[in-house]
């Protein structure tokens, strides 16, 4: 196969994949010739999918993901990263194939969801818009500068019962034994399905490196398996075809878990555009893993991917549930008026119902006050990033709105709204730091808006917004 373009596979990848595919390795190997798939996801929490599709068609050329339904091919030249409804979390800019991955767990309302390996949060970020703020998410990420950024996507998404934690597989598995109904296992992998996108994943490629992964997926596994319920179900993911961590990663896993095993859909279940796995590629043959999923770049609009759904055998019943020690509350007389006089001043009475019920689940974290999300046991020896909603802070006897919480709101629900239309200059202005002028009423802490969506706060006095968007986000230039 020739490049046209600077970069070529390593050999030795090539040599393998000729060998996994024989005749349809052309075919393969001709789909790296061609541009690369864009998608993105619409923030369900925000606007449903077919309203955003339809409002925003023109701005994107949208065309939708089959096997996601929130998930949308863009046109490169439409830039969605760049638009300030980036900014404001509508959607987040994710691989089409990776999109695959929750649609297979479907996470449900009210469902506690670990996801173990989360960073930068595309899965993350998908669980939370199914969830649709009810239940709890644990999303963990072993690496600290991730696991930050991780964090600042809840924090731009809206979302408000996750608990971002930098840990690894083991303590975290330790601390939440049997704890989650579902969870999403996105391995740390050789990357073999980024080549096209990532040229760090082909330099930093080699055999040795795909058992390397393969070792530390089967350790990773075996920690996630401790945290799932009887009757829970896990998804495995990779962005790699090395059959070492696909197929046979998978048979390996089940050979020492024989609680566990391959859920088999019903055709009609399977969405369109995933292909089957190839039992054969594994040392023991196992039948079920036909019932995996691969994407291929040259069958399907997306990268290499490969996906299994899982189920813990048993059925899991309250009883079952170890004693876990609850969190101490944050309950300080004084603060807590300066909060509420926040909330009575800034919040429509009647609509932040979400954060009136969680209001007996605070912590305070220095000066920062967090609402844990319903169900969180006590998180004392853990690293913890972000323990759910992020309020505010106490500042000398007062109380000041985090930049979480904007995203969290809805427009409705703040007594001072700055709404601006999306091709409103000052929108950029919003977004570099300066000050924005809205209707003459405007007062105290506002929500400033791209229409329908919080961008953050500012304070207003008689309409002239001075600017609250955080240093570290705003837009230089
Ligand atoms: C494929 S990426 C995850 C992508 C992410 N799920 C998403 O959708 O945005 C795998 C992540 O696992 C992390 N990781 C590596 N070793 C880990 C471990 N032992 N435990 C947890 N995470 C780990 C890596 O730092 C990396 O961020």
């Amino acid at each position: 196969m020739e490049q046209q373009d600077t970069w070529k596979l390593p050999d030795a990848f090539v040599m393998r994949m000729r060998q996994l595919l024989g005749s349809e390795c052309d075919a393969f190997f001709a789909s790296y010739e061609k541009e690369r798939a864009l998608g993105l996801r619409v923030n369900t929490m925000k606007v449903p999918a077919e309203v955003f599709a339809r409002e925003n068609q023109e701005t994107f050329s949208l065309r939708p993901v089959s096997w996601c339904r929130e998930g949308f091919y863009y046109e490169q030249e439409s830039r969605p990263g760049r638009h300030p409804y980036h900014e404001a979390g509508v959607y987040y800019i994710q691989e089409p194939s990776a999109m695959a991955v929750v649609s297979l767990l479907d996470p449900k309302p009210g469902e506690r969801v670990l996801d173990l390996c989360a960073a930068p949060g595309g899965k993350t970020t998908h669980i939370a818009s199914r969830l649709n703020g009810k239940g709890l998410l644990v999303s963990n990420e072993i690496h600290p500068a991730r696991a930050k950024i991780l964090s600042q996507n809840v924090e731009r998404m809206g979302i408000g019962n996750a608990i971002v934690t930098n840990e690894d597989s083991g303590s975290l598995a330790d601390f939440f034994s049997e704890f989650f109904d579902c969870m999403v296992v996105d391995a740390p992998c050789s990357g073999e399905g980024m080549f096209r996108k990532d040229e760090q994943a082909r330099n930093e490629w080699s055999e040795a490196n795909v058992k390397l992964c393969a070792e530390r997926q089967q350790e990773i596994l075996d920690n996630a398996a401790e945290m799932l319920k009887p009757g829970g179900r896990m998804v495995y993911s990779t962005c790699t075809f090395a059959p070492e961590e696909d197929e046979d990663g998978m048979a390996a896993f089940l050979e020492r878990h024989p609680e566990f095993s391959v859920v088999c859909l019903e055709p009609d279940e399977v969405p369109e555009g995933l292909s089957c796995g190839y039992p054969e590629w594994s040392r023991n043959h196992n039948p079920d893993l036909r019932n995996t999923f691969r994407i291929w770049p040259h069958k399907s609009e997306g990268e290499g991917h490969y996906l299994a759904l899982l189920r813990k055998n048993g059925t899991w019943t309250a009883e079952d549930g170890r004693k876990r020690k609850q969190p101490k509350y944050w309950n300080d007389k004084a603060g807590r008026s300066y909060v509420e006089e926040f909330l009575k001043k800034s919040l429509t009475a009647s609509d932040h119902d979400a954060l009136e019920e969680g209001m007996d689940r605070l912590i305070l974290f220095g000066d920062q006050l967090y609402q844990l999300p319903e169900g969180t046991p006590a998180l004392d020896r853990l690293r913890v990033l972000r323990p759910g909603l992020h309020l505010g802070a106490f500042k000398t006897k007062r109380f000041e709105p985090a930049h979480a919480l904007s995203h969290f709101l809805k427009p409705e629900q703040a007594v001072s709204v700055c709404r601006l239309e999306p091709e409103d200059p000052q929108v950029l202005d919003y977004l570099k730091g300066n000050t924005v002028k809205g209707e003459a009423g405007l007062s105290g802490w506002t929500l400033v808006c791209i229409g329908d969506y919080p961008l953050g706060w500012g304070k207003a006095v008689s309409g002239t917004v001075k600017n609250h968007y955080p240093k570290g986000l705003r837009i230089q230039g």
